[in-house]
């Protein structure tokens, strides 16, 4: 039995990134960039108006107010050509070029246009609604470091920048099975009583793709163990990680290290000093990651969330404690001495703080959906109080 720190620490020592791939801008959404995002060309690449209206000399405003001929129009996409002589201004719109020669935009509601003139008024020390050339960036500026997610704003950045392809890591393929004679897709042949449905394996694809894995689900199995490892060597062909539920434990049909004997499964860690999630193991078979998560549905998700996300992240570019970012939050409730183990509580968040759920069977389903945070409670940690800070984990 390990503790959870050094749990991580053998599974993340197998966590290398996955090989950079090029992908078009409009597919790269929340990948992660194996490459900085570099401008390709300056932003504005001219000064253009900030706002709609007319671009003027300085020299020209001299008197209250000063009648220009408007000599041409300039619109984003056809800017002016030639420049603003004296005496003369231009019709202008936001994110125009601006002509050359003017020195400022003046707002349209400042002025009054009779016919093809227009009186100006002396701007006083009014803003220029002028942005300069390069005031965003310049070509050769760096927008974005690699390592990070494209987010939608850094999507916007990198089209800006003029880029059309960005390099990404590639994303760890991740197969998730569930295992148990008892499991029924849900909505599906509940007829008998010792039937239930099997729900472990939505929430563990769902966690999976969130991290940044391409996931793949594969048809459930009874616990047969020939069947079992008979699916094994298919399924490690097929996934960087490939993640069992249920069958982790001592019990005489625990099948889901064995499952895995035949194709020379080589255990890293089995069995965690926490709770729940005791009976979670982690190994490799080949080059494919294997974790074997407890089946009751708490133990499974909070496993998941403790092990398999930074393992994810890792594979997929980031670094894995952006996975694992744990924060102090006050207690709205106090909590009780801890024991031997690290304690993993499922809690909701409130205006006065974190509140574990009253129910902490493993087996939980109701207490998980309400769950938004994990309050970690180290081996011993002493009673806590209501206001008392404790670590806590996004859920
Ligand atoms: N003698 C001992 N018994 C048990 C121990 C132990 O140390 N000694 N550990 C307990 C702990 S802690 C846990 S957690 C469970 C883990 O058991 P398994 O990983 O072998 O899981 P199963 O027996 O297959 O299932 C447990 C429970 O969860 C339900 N289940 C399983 N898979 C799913 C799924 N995909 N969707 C929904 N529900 C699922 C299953 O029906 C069982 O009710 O072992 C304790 N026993
Ligand atoms: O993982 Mo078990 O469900 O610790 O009780």
């Amino acid at each position: 039995m390990v503790s959870v720190d050094r749990a991580l620490q053998l599974l993340l020592a197998e966590g290398a990134t996955r090989a950079p791939e090029h992908i078009a801008l409009d597919r790269a959404g929340g990948r992660i960039l194996a490459a900085p995002i570099v401008a390709r060309r300056a932003a504005p690449a001219r000064d253009a108006s900030a706002m709609d209206g007319y671009a003027v000399r300085d020299a020209d405003l001299v008197a209250d107010w000063n009648a220009l001929t408007v000599i041409g129009e300039s619109v984003a996409g056809h800017g002016h050509t030639g420049s603003l002589k004296t005496g003369s201004a231009v019709r202008i719109f936001t994110g125009a070029p601006v002509p050359d020669g003017a020195d400022r935009v003046i707002l349209q509601e400042q002025v009054r246009r009779m016919g093809s003139q227009v009186l100006v008024p002396h701007p006083c020390a009014q803003k220029r609604h002028i942005r300069q050339a390069g005031s965003d960036f310049i070509a050769g500026d760096l927008l974005v470091d690699a390592g990070v997610p494209l987010t939608p704003a850094r999507l916007v950045a990198a089209a800006a920048a003029d880029i059309a392809e960005v390099a990404v890591f590639g994303r760890p393929k991740v197969m998730v099975i569930a295992t148990g004679d008892e499991l029924r897709t849900p909505g599906f042949d509940m007829a008998r009583p010792d039937s239930i449905p099997e729900s472990v394996s939505f929430g563990v694809a769902e966690l999976a793709r969130h991290f940044g894995a391409e996931v793949a689900i594969h048809p459930r199995l009874p616990d047969d163990l020939d069947r079992l490892q008979g699916a094994a060597a298919e399924m490690l062909d097929k996934a960087d990680i490939l993640v069992v539920i249920g069958g982790a434990s001592v019990g005489d049909r625990d099948f889901s290290r064995r499952m895995f004997e035949r194709a020379g499964l080589r255990l890293h860690f089995s069995k965690v000093l926490m709770r729940p999630g005791k009976p979670v193991w982690f190994g490799k078979a080949g080059g494919t990651c294997i974790l074997g998560l407890p089946g009751n549905p708490t133990a499974a998700m909070i496993t998941a969330r403790l092990f398999l996300a930074p393992l994810v992240a890792a594979m997929a570019g980031r670094e894995a404690r952006t996975a694992l970012d744990w924060r102090a939050r006050p207690l709205a409730d106090g909590l009780e001495v801890n024991g031997d183990y690290e304690c993993f509580l499922g809690a909701g968040t409130r205006a006065g703080g974190v509140s574990a759920s009253a129910n902490r069977d493993s087996s939980a389903q109701r207490a998980l959906a309400a769950t938004e945070v994990l309050i970690r409670r180290r081996p011993h940690a002493p009673a806590a109080a209501a206001g008392d800070f404790v670590e806590t984990l996004e859920f």
